[in-house]
């Protein structure tokens, strides 16, 4: 699956940057830009040291505008000939300048997609991958945000609605969004004049956690559970089945039944909802059968034992879709 090459923008730092650094060490080849020339050159340098001169490249570009974000793209192809994974990552959060927080976050995001859609139906190999990066105020309201909330509103709406045009199917391209809570990145550094109620921000921050670099277990790993399930044979999809992965930290595991019957094998960590990852990824594969949800009334020991042998991690993220379904999510909200 690897081999890859993949755009990021506003990968200068933050999780772009994160996201950079997790598909280079997959052995893709990545393209990312920023608006903030210095930063990106000097990650590019960075990363060139430790991934190689040929593997990254920096090009400054500004999504806000549509014709700089179009030459970047297509420089892009220009010089690696095709783009497989587009992740539309560049947001800002500022409330003052709410405008152009839209304009960054959801009509950029738009842009972004729609570019990399129209290159992907049309490339011979064909297929693509494209990630949107929404947030967890992406699924619910958010009281000292409202229109970033409403912009990471509309990049989910976007995608699932894109997710389901058969257009998509035929063509082998697939759309996802990430749905981080909080990570500790610039975005929320002097959270004062550009929120309603910097108080209330900091309490929830609080409440929900903050992730912190590397994220060994939290965005780069679901990233990577993203990126690695591309496979331009099996893409369909279908929005009654879309997946609500959520991530974060840990709260309990997920682990395999092992046929023989020795001690079930640890697949995955279920987390409580510090981010979540909507995913279209068609689950018709997905019937899997709970054996037991057990809860020992500590927030960090659910064990959700699965019956299905073999499964993949596909399968197994599709029981954390269950929990929120029953609602055991609340449970975790709340014991946290
Ligand atoms: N850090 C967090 O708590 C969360 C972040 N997110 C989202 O993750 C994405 C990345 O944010 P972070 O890494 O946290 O923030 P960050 O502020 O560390 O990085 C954002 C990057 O985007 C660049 N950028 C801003 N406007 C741009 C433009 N017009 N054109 C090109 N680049 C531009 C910035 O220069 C910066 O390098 C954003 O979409 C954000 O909304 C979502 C949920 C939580
Ligand atoms: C201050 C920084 C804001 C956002 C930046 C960050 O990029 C981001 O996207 C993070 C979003 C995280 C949202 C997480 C949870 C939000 C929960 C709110 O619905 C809670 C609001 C009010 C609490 C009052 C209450 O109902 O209890």
């Amino acid at each position: 699956m690897s081999g890859k090459v993949a755009v990021v923008t506003g990968a200068a730092r933050g999780l772009g940057r994160a996201f950079t650094e997790a598909l280079l060490k997959r052995g893709d080849k990545v393209c990312f830009c920023d608006v903030d020339v210095q930063q990106g050159k000097q990650t590019e340098n960075e990363l060139k040291k430790n991934f190689g001169d040929d593997n990254v490249q920096f090009l400054p570009c500004d999504v806000q505008k549509d014709e700089e974000f179009k030459d970047f793209f297509n420089r892009v192809i220009q010089k690696y000939n095709t783009v497989d994974i587009m992740v539309n990552n560049a947001g800002i959060m500022n409330e003052n300048q709410w405008r152009t927080t839209i304009d960054i976050n959801l009509t950029a995001v738009i842009h972004g997609s729609l570019l990399a859609m129209n290159h992907m139906k049309n490339k011979s190999t064909g297929g693509g991958l494209i990630v949107n990066v929404s947030s967890l105020a992406g699924v619910m309201p958010v009281s000292f945000c409202p229109a970033y909330t409403a912009s990471k509103h509309g990049v989910i709406a976007f995608s699932r609605s894109w997710a389901l045009q058969p257009e998509l199917k035929r063509n082998r391209i697939r759309i996802t969004c990430l749905c981080p809570s909080f990570a500790d990145t610039d975005i929320i550094k002097g959270t004062d004049d550009r929120v309603h109620g910097p108080e209330l921000a900091r309490m929830v921050m609080k409440q929900y956690g903050l992730m912190v670099f590397p994220y060994p277990n939290d965005q780069t790993l679901y990233f990577e559970i993203v990126v690695s399930t591309l496979n331009p044979y099996y893409v369909a999809f279908d929005s009654e089945n879309s997946h609500l992965y959520w991530t974060g930290r840990t709260l309990g595991k997920i682990n395999r039944c092992n046929p023989n019957g020795s001690d079930p094998t640890t697949i995955v960590d279920v987390s409580i909802p510090v981010a979540l990852t909507l995913d279209t990824h068609n689950s018709t594969q997905n019937s899997i059968a709970l054996h037991k949800v057990t809860f020992d009334g500590k927030a960090n020991q659910v064990v959700v034992n699965l019956t299905a042998w073999p499964i993949d991690i596909e399968i197994g993220m599709s029981v954390i879709y269950m929990l929120i379904k029953l609602k055991y999510y609340r449970y975790h909200i709340m014991s946290v």
